[in-house]
């Protein structure tokens, strides 16, 4: 099946409720997203027009508005953990996830939020959300 991807890099910072060591604690990671989208549906010969499954520039263009724009250099954080923190309700940048903002969270909402934006046509076929240089979670459909 032909596949094509494009990276996108964020910055954003979280805290994880009820996490035993330091992740509990707000702080940040330059996060990497892999987004590979696929046909719908296998085809035989060459690709028309201009050989394209998705322009690359179209596909960064959907992200960038679905998913970096809202995430980058925005704190993130569960109604869990502001209820057990609610000073921290006065920061200007804080996004409200409804469950704790771990890198598979994180993917499920970036999921949804592309599955929302592409054209007909095309489905999303493999996430990978990077959170450290050795730490990622990935989705594949
Ligand atoms: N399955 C998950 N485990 C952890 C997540 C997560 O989202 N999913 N998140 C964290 C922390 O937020 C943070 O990302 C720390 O990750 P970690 O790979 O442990 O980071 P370090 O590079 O500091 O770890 P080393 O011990 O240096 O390898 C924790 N777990
Ligand atoms: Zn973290």
């Amino acid at each position: 099946m032909l596949q094509v991807t494009k990276i996108f890099r964020f910055e954003m910072a979280h805290a994880l409720q009820g996490h035993a060591g330091a992740c509990r604690h707000v702080h940040g990671h330059s996060y990497q997203l892999h987004v590979t989208v696929r046909q719908e549906r296998e085809q035989e010969g060459y690709l028309p027009g201009a050989g394209m499954l998705i322009d690359f520039k179209e596909l960064k263009k959907l992200v960038k508005e679905a998913v970096i724009r809202r995430l980058d250099h925005q704190l993130l954080l569960s109604g869990d953990y502001l209820a057990a923190n609610p000073g921290i309700l006065r920061q200007e940048n804080l996004l409200v996830l409804e469950a704790e903002p771990s890198a598979e969270n994180l993917l499920l909402f970036v999921r949804n939020a592309i599955r929302e934006k592409l054209p007909a046509g095309i489905a999303l076929a493999k996430l990978k959300l990077y959170e450290t240089a050795d730490s990622y979670a990935e989705w594949v459909l």
